[in-house]
């Protein structure tokens, strides 16, 4: 193994409510709860540390027992959260209401990590994170955050990924200077939503090229994804598989991904561990696949990808 990887983004609490019947919207719905830990950064960390990527994390929790929680578990699994923020505030939290059959029908979050991880915080931090190859961040952070840390990684080589969230979080990245974003993993919403004026999918994509940004990586759910860059795509598609819950296959596919990467696997080879991930995320409730390994990754691939 030989790049490093520094995430920065989003911890959060999550709460799935999958609701018992198709969901009747303006009224109460019963349904039964699943609690974990979420946020896009950490779900990604999480699955790299048990990839044995042996990443490390930026993050805001607050100084409550959710924050305690995260805190321990990063350290269990091997996370180095030395250089996060503990706030004297709550941690965020994720709330998310699913129909029966796992698709996500509306969610909320409300998360601190815009107001605590400030270009002030990170400017304190600079030899830290100019100590790691790979930098991998999420929209959760704010505007200004995010630009700074593009043009760092501009300027200091670093390999720099950007997961969108969100179609309203993808939003923030509509007016910035993307220069030297190595790539960004927006599904057909969002990518809609990071650009200001286009509309046809291609000159989305070729706008995003021309600010600068090298590899497009466009998730389609069950259609599977494609990478795109200025010279030449690769496409993907998924096997047919009964989902349990939607949450966090994106989150997954990139951590699959990165494991791929780090292992200087081959294109193909990277998108068929993202996918993999994703499918098996989306087996199970919650955003982590908690019995990952990276020999079981490889035999779930083989199973999918038949090689
Ligand atoms: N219904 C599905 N069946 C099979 N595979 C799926 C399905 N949904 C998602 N995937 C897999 O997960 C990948 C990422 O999912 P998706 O396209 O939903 O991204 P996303 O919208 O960024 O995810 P998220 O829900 O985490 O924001 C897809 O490219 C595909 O490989
Ligand atoms: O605004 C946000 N919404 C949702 C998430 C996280 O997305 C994950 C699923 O992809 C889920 O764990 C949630 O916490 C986030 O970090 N910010």
């Amino acid at each position: 193994m030989n790049k490093t990887v520094l995430c920065i983004g989003a911890s959060l609490v999550d709460e799935l409510y999958f609701c018992d019947n198709c969901i009747i919207p303006a009224s109460s719905n019963p349904a039964q709860k699943t609690t974990s830990i979420g946020g896009v950064i950490s779900n990604i960390a999480q699955h790299l540390a048990l990839l044995e990527v042996n990443p490390a994390i930026i993050t805001a929790i607050g100084n409550d027992a959710d924050g305690m929680f995260i805190k321990s578990s990063f350290d269990k699994s091997g996370i180095d959260c030395s250089h996060s923020i503990v706030a004297n505030d709550a941690t965020g939290k994720y709330v998310s209401i699913l129909q029966p059959d796992g698709n996500l029908y509306v969610a909320v979050c409300e998360d601190n990590c815009g107001k605590y991880i400030s270009v002030a915080y990170l400017e304190t931090q600079t030899e830290y994170i100019k100590s790691f190859d790979i930098l991998i961040i999420d929209t959760n952070l704010n505007i200004k955050t995010i630009q700074w840390l593009i043009h760092f990684a501009e300027n200091h080589n670093k390999q720099l990924i950007i997961e969108p969230v969100s179609v309203a979080k993808a939003a923030r990245l509509a007016t910035l200077d993307l220069k030297g974003v190595f790539m960004i993993t927006p599904n057909e919403e969002e990518l809609v939503a990071m650009c200001s004026n286009d509309t046809l999918k291609e000159q989305l994509l070729v706008s995003l090229f021309d600010r600068g940004v090298e590899t497009i990586w466009l998730r389609k759910g069950a259609k599977g994804s494609v990478v795109y860059t200025a010279k030449h795509s690769i496409d993907l598609s998924v096997p047919q598989i009964q989902i349990v819950d939607s949450t966090g296959a994106g989150d997954a596919a990139l951590a699959g991904w990165v494991f791929g990467y780090v292992n200087e696997e081959d294109e193909m080879t990277c998108l068929q561990l993202g996918h993999t991930l994703a499918l098996e995320t989306l087996k199970r409730k919650g955003t982590v696949d908690t019995s990952l390994t990276p020999s079981a990754l490889h035999k779930h691939k083989k199973t999918y990808y038949n090689d």
